[in-house]
């Protein structure tokens, strides 16, 4: 980091900075009121009364569920498993999946897996900007089709699908439907109280919550087996003593996510497109993704002829953490299967870097972003041409000479 000058932070569709405020409200639940929400004495009470107004934070974010529609889980990744497996278990004579190829790995490796057992999945293709193909999906769905998984925005390009519509046709045609909201929860406005989405899942710590605290959205009379067996918690659908702290977290940065999504959405969108067009107007790049139709904070740039690995090492140094692709394949320099799926050539994905702002994020933290970046970019491509071998990481992580 340089100097004095505080970090920036544009990956915050990894994670979230956990809002002061949401620690301020779990930490008693450490310490004075540590009680089980299932004790008869007053420390079972307090616990079990902070559980029933997080829930109901909840159900506020989601358009006024009712409580009993909410199951908390360990994260997004639990709710997925949850709400796939139990579909499976639970719709007589129906065991295909339908989903998509540019679905999170905690939907897509499941599936994966079902699959070697014997699973019959449907994986919807999309085009090159990232937009699912909505015939094949209509196809796809049968009087065998359990489940169809979609998930309602897209981490590595925030691409948002058309859930609403999609999980119209999935009723239509008898299955369940279920969407992997882990990216849009605080992002988008949603409410599904008149909505055929059957199951939803959310994650805490993409909405500046705690980490490991998740829920699952099951829509009332929907059949439901679970996923972990145990206790009478959650109404029998989520057996293991409740993660009160985390919990008491959700609910609390739910509310915030109520209170500042509206306003925080258009003074982000207009960060991001500052950020994204200051990045742009230095030429050879290029953003990936339905950009008339994506997360307000969430930008995918392609550099060209450079490695996104490099880029994203040298804003480290500079103090700035952004991510390439998804935060889940980074560090194992597989290639983003998103941008795989959207075929994007090969070498353009080399050079993909993906920018999340938050509600956080400040126009000074995106021009200082804008600045160092358009040094770097300069530096890389002035490095390579000198060189005249082809772009490679080993050559573009080396020391720049400033
Ligand atoms: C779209 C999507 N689904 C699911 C997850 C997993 O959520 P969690 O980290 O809470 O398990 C993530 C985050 O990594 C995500 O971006
Ligand atoms: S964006 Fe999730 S850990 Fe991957």
């Amino acid at each position: 980091m340089n100097g004095d000058q505080m970090p920036v932070y544009l990956d915050n569709n990894a994670t979230t900075r956990t809002d002061p405020s949401v620690v301020q409200a779990m930490l008693p639940f450490f310490t004075e009121q540590f009680g089980n929400a299932s004790s008869a004495h007053a420390f079972g009470g307090e616990a079990a009364a902070a559980l029933k107004q997080a829930r109901r934070s909840v159900q506020a974010l989601l358009g006024n569920a009712y409580d009993h529609e909410i199951v908390f889980t360990s994260g997004g990744t639990e709710a997925n498993n949850a709400a796939i497996l139990s579909a499976l278990a639970t719709q007589d004579g129906r065991d295909e999946i339908v989903t998509t190829s540019v679905e999170h790995s905690a939907v897509l490796a499941l599936v994966e897996q079902l699959a070697t057992r014997g699973v019959k999945t449907h994986i919807i293709p999309v085009d090159a900007h990232g937009w699912l193909d909505v015939e094949a999906f209509r196809c796809a769905l049968g009087p065998r089709t359990a489940i169809a998984s979609i998930m309602w925005a897209n981490n590595e390009t925030g691409t948002i699908f058309p859930v609403e519509f999609l999980a119209g046709l999935a009723r239509e045609a008898g299955a369940l439907f279920h969407t992997d909201a882990v990216q849009a929860i605080g992002k988008l406005r949603v409410d599904l109280r008149d909505s055929a989405i059957d199951m939803l899942s959310l994650s805490a710590h993409k909405l500046h919550g705690p980490k490991g605290m998740g829920a699952l959205y099951l829509r009332k009379g929907t059949k439901f087996r679970p996923l972990i067996w145990g206790g009478s918690q959650e109404r029998r659908r989520r057996g293991g003593t409740e993660n009160i702290p985390g919990i008491v977290g959700l609910g609390r940065a739910a509310e915030l996510a109520v209170e500042r999504l509206e306003p925080e959405r258009v003074r982000i969108g207009a960060l991001r497109d500052r950020l994204e067009q200051g990045i742009l107007h230095n030429g050879e790049c290029l953003a990936l993704g339905d950009v008339n139709n994506r997360l307000a904070n969430t930008a995918n740039i392609a550099f060209d002829h450079l490695e996104g690995e490099a880029v994203v090492h040298h804003l480290n140094r500079a103090g700035i953490a952004v991510s390439l692709g998804s935060a889940c394949s980074s560090g194992s320099m597989v290639p983003s299967h998103v941008l795989r799926a959207m075929q994007v050539p090969a070498w353009r994905m080399r050079g993909a870097v993906r920018f999340s702002l938050s509600r956080e994020t400040t126009v000074a933290e995106v021009d200082e972003v804008v600045c160092a970046l358009s040094d770097i970019v300069a530096r890389l491509r002035a490095t390579s041409r000198e060189s005249g071998a082809p772009p490679s990481y080993a050559s573009q992580s080396r020391e720049l000479s400033w």
